[in-house]
């Protein structure tokens, strides 16, 4: 099948990386030319494991190409949007301006059989208005709505081994004709073992925001009650491995700690409300306005446990930050409640010095007033506090001991609640943790 990928960001460059990866002829197509003038290097133009393997076999293949050029896309099968749909600035809702512009630049070079893919997370009604744009432009075009599941840092993994597919077609010949393109791209190469929920356009777009709200949901449930085993000396990480043996439960996403961030969860339990409240279903959703004021609670909550390590003062103290990324494996830090938080124990007068393994050119550019290092032991040289906000590996196995002699006084904040109070508090560290005695 030759496709397309227009958007090559966190989603669209794994995406098109994958597609090529099956047997696919793909064309990667983004208005960014340094994303993209990197991308037809071969280069990933993020840190997303198992992303430069892809890109250096594809590239040799000659099945993957790059362009910013739209007019390409002509002859092509099948065009996936991956552009992005961030929150709008001081609202709730999404802003589609980028998937409106790509399919309207994409609108002229349609042909009959065509299939447009939308990937790219969406307020529910959005396929059907875009549905009508492809058809104007081309009626023998057909949109479908495939959303996508995969998690930053496993992004090719669950491209290549997805849980589950979703296609949002429209009913009749168009609709069977868009699940049979969507079964060659997926079904062919990845074997028929992979669930498969085939519904319309409305479901397909709900599915992915309904999801993503039951994951954010989960988090903030698991940090609701840190919050309780706080004021009560009670054990949080110890009830999540206890309710979590419920098979009905379940212990994934009760990790409580700092909660969540990301270019995902935040904007689209915002967007969710947005467009609900949009359909009169307001009342719906308004425990996701709960939802994210718990999670953005664990942001100050932190900051407060700093202060309360440093004597209750904040003021000229060294604060060394382990993790700027939204959660380990990952550059990114859109919404990242490790930068937050840095730049808030900053913004109250402490001398912030912060590492992350990966993340600190995307930190730097949103928050150069911060000081940044370049190990770990450098971040923490002589520090009055080290606070652990992303899990990363290399900072679950630091030595507490090892690491007590670069300090200048043993205070940590697990943020993660990734470490073992026991081990720390043996090695003479003050050890603080949110939902943890
Ligand atoms: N990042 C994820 O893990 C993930 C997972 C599932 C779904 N999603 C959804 O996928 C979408 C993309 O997310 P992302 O994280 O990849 O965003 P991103 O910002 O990393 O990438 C978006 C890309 O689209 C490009 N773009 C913007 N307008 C364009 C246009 N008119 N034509 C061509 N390219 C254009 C941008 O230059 C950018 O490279 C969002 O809707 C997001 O909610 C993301
Ligand atoms: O028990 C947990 C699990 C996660 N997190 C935090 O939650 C955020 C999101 O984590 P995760 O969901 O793993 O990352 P994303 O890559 O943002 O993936 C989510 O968002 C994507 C974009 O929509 C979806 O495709 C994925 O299915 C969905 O998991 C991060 O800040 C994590 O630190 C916790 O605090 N506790």
């Amino acid at each position: 099948m030759r496709i397309t990928v227009i958007g090559c960001g966190y989603l669209g460059a794994v995406h098109a990386a994958c597609m090529a990866e099956l047997g696919h002829e793909v064309l990667g197509i983004d208005v960014d030319q340094a994303k993209i003038d990197l991308l037809a290097a071969g280069r990933a133009p993020f840190y997303e494991p198992g992303l430069p393997e892809l890109l250096t076999s594809a590239n040799a293949t000659g099945r993957l190409r790059f362009t910013t050029d739209m007019s390409e896309a002509a002859g092509y099968d099948a065009h996936f949007i991956a552009v992005g749909t961030p929150q709008k600035k001081g609202e709730y809702a999404a802003d589609l301006t980028y998937v409106d512009a790509a399919v309207a630049s994409l609108a002229p070079h349609l042909a009959p059989g065509n299939v447009v893919i939308g990937k790219s997370t969406v307020p529910v009604g959005t396929a059907r208005r875009l549905a009508g744009i492809v058809a104007a432009a081309q009626p023998e075009a057909v949109l479908a709505w495939n959303p996508e599941f995969l998690r930053e840092g496993f992004a090719v993994e669950d491209t290549l081994r997805p849980d589950r597919l979703v296609y949002g077609v429209p009913d009749g010949a168009a609709g069977e004709h868009a699940k049979a393109v969507l079964d060659e791209i997926y079904a062919t190469a990845l074997g028929n073992e992979t669930p498969l929920v085939v519904t319309g356009y409305e479901t397909a777009e709900l599915v992915k925001v309904s999801a993503n709200a039951f994951l954010a949901t989960k988090i903030s449930f698991i940090n609701a009650i840190a919050e309780v085993a706080d004021v009560t000396g009670a054990d949080v990480t110890a009830i999540a491995d206890a309710i979590g043996y419920d098979a009905r439960i379940g212990r994934r996403f009760l990790n409580a700690g700092l909660g969540f961030g990301g270019g995902c969860l935040p904007k689209d339990i915002r967007a969710f409300q947005a467009r609900a409240g949009e359909l009169g279903a307001d009342q719906a959703l308004t425990f996701l306005r709960e939802v994210d004021a718990i999670n953005m609670r664990r942001r100050s909550r932190a900051v407060d446990l700093t202060r309360e390590l440093l004597d209750d003062s904040l003021l000229g103290k060294k604060v060394a930050v382990l993790g700027l990324a939204f959660k380990p494996e990952s550059d990114d830090v859109r919404d990242s409640p490790a930068l937050d938080v840095a730049s808030q124990l900053r913004s109250q007068g402490a001398r912030v010095v912060a590492y992350d393994p990966e993340a600190v050119p995307n930190a730097q550019r949103l928050h150069p007033e911060l000081d940044f290092a370049s190990s770990a032991e450098e971040a923490a040289a002589d520090a009055d506090a080290v606070v652990l906000l992303t899990e990363w590996k290399q900072f679950r196995a630091l030595d507490p001991e090892a690491f007590g002699r670069v300090v200048g006084n043993r205070n940590i904040l697990d943020g993660r609640n990734c470490l073992s109070p026991e081990e720390w508090r043996a090695a003479g560290w003050r050890y603080r943790a949110l939902g943890r005695p």
